[in-house]
């Protein structure tokens, strides 16, 4: 069983569509997940759904299971208790995730008591132990310190400290390193990355980076438009990529050993679920495109080791972009 799995999720917030269709995904204990699509798609609100908060108003459908939990059918104290202690959200901006008029070790400690229940000299001790685990030097003294006395990447290294923590399985980070300095963004990264592995955590890993997702994903969902269009192991979607979405994320990269004066990007303008056309969403952006794909959604059909979104992604396959150009 995964440990988390989302089936047939469906949100929609008083529009004519919904703004999430049909999101079927699964991440297994220790497994990395990458979520990985332009910005709209539909990412957050997925890792949202995760944690059953939805837009005000908003309709959904299908289900969110966690370690066999139905987290849809969760009463308040439920909830909480998963929040707390199952599940751990790393977002875009520190600074705006921690609130600034209390010190580092007031955060970490109330964490600690309210996920492990600890005493407030045990909470204390436990903080320590945890901001040197994430690298950050005269642990003890940093508790005294508020946020604003903390760089963008150490507070980030705070939050991975606090998941940690709490004892949760699953972190859900929603584009971590996007908020900070290019020079610290790989550091945070390698550091999650790290911490993941030793601890065998499950990641939810939102970002538009393919290269990033490779990285440090065992697999990748890429989303476009409010679904899911292509679901496979990480490398093997990188190298072989089934879904022209998927080919063009990787072909408007910029190559490791090009100059580069400007950065490619994909034809036409990425559409939200809302916005977006008949039949298969990226249709009108597609250079594949035929006229099925105007007129009928295609399924996600298992192939290729995993899942793909496109009537043509078999007789394509060949055709397709591979990321395998790109690595010299
Ligand atoms: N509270 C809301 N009410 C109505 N629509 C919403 C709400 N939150 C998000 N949306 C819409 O849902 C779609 C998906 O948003 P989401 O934030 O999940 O995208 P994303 O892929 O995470 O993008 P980004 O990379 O920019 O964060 C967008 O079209 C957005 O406008």
């Amino acid at each position: 069983m995964a440990l988390l799995e989302l089936h047939d999720l469906a949100v929609s917030a008083g529009r004519r569509r919904p703004l999430l269709e049909r999101i079927t995904l699964t991440v297994d204990s220790g497994e990395a997940l990458g979520l990985v699509g332009e910005s709209g798609s539909g990412k957050s609100l997925t890792a949202r759904a995760i944690l059953k908060v939805f837009p005000n108003n908003s309709q959904v459908s299908g289900r969110v299971t966690f370690d066999g939990d139905s987290v849809l059918d969760m009463d308040a104290s439920a909830l909480q208790r998963y929040r707390r202690t199952q599940v751990a959200m790393i977002f875009q901006d520190p600074f705006a995730a921690i609130n600034p008029l209390r010190s580092i070790g007031d955060f970490l400690a109330e964490g600690l008591r309210m996920s492990q229940g600890l005493n407030r000299r045990a909470a204390e001790e436990r903080a320590v132990q945890l901001l040197d685990s994430v690298g950050i030097s005269r642990a003890r003294t940093r508790l005294r310190h508020f946020p604003h006395e903390f760089s963008g990447g150490m507070l980030q290294r705070v939050m991975i400290a606090s998941a940690l923590g709490s004892g949760a399985r699953l972190i859900l980070a929603d584009e971590p390193t996007t908020a900070l300095d290019v020079s610290i963004q790989a550091e945070v990264v390698l550091l999650l990355d790290e911490l993941r592995r030793e601890n065998d955590l499950a990641l939810l890993f939102i970002t538009h980076d393919l290269d990033l997702a490779v990285a440090i994903c065992d697999r990748i969902a890429v989303m476009y438009a409010g679904r899911v269009v292509e679901d496979r192991p990480a490398v093997q979607l990188y190298d072989q990529p089934r879904h022209p979405y998927t080919a063009a994320l990787i072909g408007c990269r910029p190559a490791v050993d090009e100059r580069v004066d400007r950065l490619a990007s994909i034809p036409g303008n990425p559409v939200s679920a809302a916005t977006a056309p008949n039949g298969c969403s990226f249709n009108d952006r597609c250079s594949h495109a035929v006229d099925l794909c105007r007129l009928e959604l295609p399924d996600l059909t298992a192939e290729a080791e995993g899942r793909v979104r496109c009537h043509r992604s078999v007789e394509l396959a060949e055709t397709l972009v591979s990321g395998r150009r790109w690595t010299a």
